[in-house]
């Protein structure tokens, strides 16, 4: 062994152990470090050099955000990384990292961890992730949840509705009424674009459906017109007072339904102009999901590190994603 690996005896002589007791898998983990500490990344570099594995997985946490980039980069640099591992996708970031990673280190995105246990790491899928990216929710499980229990005479006029881009109040008490009925309600609610975190905070069921009938109360003493406006200047004054009098709730609750419809209606007017599919026509949503679409909702700052909507379709092929994935970047491969 060349004299500048002896500091490494330990992993070499675990994994040549391992090996003679024909263990299938043989994982060296290395402490966690950071970009700035070169002579961490030199031992790792060693490290690599003296066990010579089959893959090196860089193991990043989603919450570094935008940092990602670097840290993959200075990772890439040292290892031949070969795979990378997202973890904390339960907490509040989307993951937008994983795509600089993905991009610096060339390399795949396999699993992510969604929780502390064992069975909250997954393997990578990249559909729901680019949707939670997005904001756009899972909509294969939602277009499947719709056409469970949306009766199918309302379903067609509330999808035309929601791709025209008008998102009225009274779509949104409809979509209520809907998801009081799918139940359960936090596995439905994780699957519709803008209404998962902020509306239902996961393990907080009970609270956001007893929120959604005060809200449905309020909207009950709404008239057609309010309900099915989509001028943000009706709501006046008068208008709030009369509907907060009416359900016999505050002023001020009023006020925060129709932030919660404001906040719901300006992520469902990204959907404008996309033709939502049928039950199992996935790739209809694809094909219409153009560039134009995709540069609206990613931060401008992302999209330009990874190279603009070019750079986004290459990462996403290297993401492991389907012809249906890239159809979703303008137009397949
Ligand atoms: N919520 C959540 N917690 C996680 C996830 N992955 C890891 N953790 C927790 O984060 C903490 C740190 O995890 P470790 O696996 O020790 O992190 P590490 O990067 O190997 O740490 P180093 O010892 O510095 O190398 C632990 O409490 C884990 O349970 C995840 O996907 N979600």
């Amino acid at each position: 062994m060349p004299p500048k690996l002896r500091f490494h005896f330990m992993e070499v002589e675990g994994v040549e152990t391992f090996k003679k007791e024909n263990c299938d898998l043989i994982i060296v983990d290395t402490s966690g470090r950071h970009k700035q500490e070169a002579a961490l990344f030199e031992e790792m570099r060693q490290v690599s050099e003296a066990t010579n594995p089959d893959l090196v997985i860089f193991v990043m946490d989603s919450s570094i955000g935008q940092a990602a980039f670097d840290q993959a980069q200075a990772f890439k640099q040292s290892v031949s990384v070969g795979a990378v591992i997202v973890t904390k996708m339960d907490g509040h970031a989307k993951g937008g990292g994983a795509l600089s990673a993905v991009a610096a280190t060339k390399s795949p995105v396999i699993f992510i961890g969604t929780g502390e246990h064992m069975d909250e790491f997954e393997v990578f899928d990249v559909k729901p992730f680019v949707s939670r990216l997005l904001g756009m929710g899972d909509w294969s499980g939602f277009m499947d949840k719709i056409h469970e229990v949306v009766p199918m005479d309302q379903q067609p006029e509330l999808l035309q509705k929601l791709s025209e881009g008008n998102f009225t109040l009274r779509i949104m008490y409809e979509q209520f009424q809907n998801i009081l009925k799918m139940g359960p309600i936090g596995q439905v609610f994780s699957m519709l674009p803008g209404f998962s975190s902020e509306l239902m905070p996961k393990g907080r069921e009970k609270e956001s459906q007893a929120k959604i009938k005060r809200y449905m109360t309020m909207m009950d003493s709404m008239t057609n017109e309010e309900l099915d406006s989509s001028n943000p200047k009706l709501m006046n004054d008068s208008r709030i007072m009369r509907i907060a009098r009416g359900s016999g709730r505050q002023v001020r609750e009023v006020m925060e339904m129709l932030e919660e419809y404001k906040r719901l209606a300006k992520i469902w007017s990204k959907m404008k102009g996309l033709k939502i599919p049928k039950k199992g026509e996935m790739s209809a949503l694809s094909r219409n999901m153009n560039a134009q679409h995709m540069s609206k909702v990613l931060p401008q700052g992302m999209l330009k590190q990874i190279g603009g909507v070019g750079g986004l379709q290459n990462l996403m092929k290297q993401m492991g994603s389907t012809k249906d994935m890239m159809g979703m970047f303008g137009g397949g491969e």
